[in-house]
């Protein structure tokens, strides 16, 4: 049995969605000024890096973090290759086996610089909370920053998945994960007030 790590690295001057809060760490309080200990501090937006989406991020009456179920973040997942799409909908889906699957990973391989913030990203079409839940998907994560365009204030995937039951998980780096099933495992932290969270998402082979 192997882990694959499929999280993106968390350092100062990763990017972030543009005009979000940067990730900074730093040491508070050094050994040599505690006498002791290194101590460090965070700052950092709750969608950096690989993360989960709380549906409070976009729905002001919608759970929050720690209302969410952990079942749901670790378990048999399928990944499935997406690469070469523009968006994600019902007709790139026909015809894939989602049988007893709760859980899927799309693998575009679209964010090509890990350096910098991707300008455009395939995102997934309003057809897709529907057609996913009947098959019994509940949650859902791209190697992209989003599951609708960057640009987008109306959020239609976000809310069409919701509305279906359906979790989102996002950025997680799949550039070394070839398409087949695993064990994901990828837990929020336990935030009381979090609309997202950042996850150590990993991969374990079955
Ligand atoms: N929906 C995106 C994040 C997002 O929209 C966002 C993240 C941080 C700061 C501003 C954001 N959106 C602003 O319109 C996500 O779920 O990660
Ligand atoms: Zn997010
Ligand atoms: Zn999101």
């Amino acid at each position: 049995m192997k882990i694959i790590d499929i999280s993106r690295r968390l350092e100062n001057g990763m990017p972030v969605w543009p005009g979000d809060t940067a990730f900074h760490y730093e040491v508070s309080w050094s050994k040599a000024e505690s006498g002791s200990v290194n101590v460090g501090t965070l700052t950092m937006s709750t969608h950096t890096g690989t993360h989960v989406d709380a549906p409070f991020h976009f729905d002001d009456d919608g759970k929050k973090i720690i209302d969410l179920d952990l079942e749901l973040y670790i378990g048999p997942v399928r990944v499935l290759d997406m690469t070469g799409k523009e968006s994600i909908g019902v007709k790139d889906l026909e015809g894939v086996d989602l049988n007893g699957m709760k859980r899927v990973l799309f693998r575009t391989l679209s964010w090509q610089n890990a350096s910098e913030f991707p300008e455009k990203i395939p995102h997934l079409e309003a057809d897709l909370g529907p057609f996913l839940a009947e098959r019994g998907i509940r949650l859902i994560g791209v190697d992209v920053p989003s599951v609708d365009p960057i640009d987008s204030k109306d959020l239609y995937a976000h809310h069409g998945l919701n509305e279906n039951g359906i979790h989102i998980l996002e950025s997680v780096l799949l550039d070394k994960v070839e398409p087949g099933d695993y064990e994901l495992i990828a837990l929020p932290l336990p935030l009381v007030e979090g609309d997202g969270s950042p996850v150590r998402a990993v991969l374990r082979t079955i």
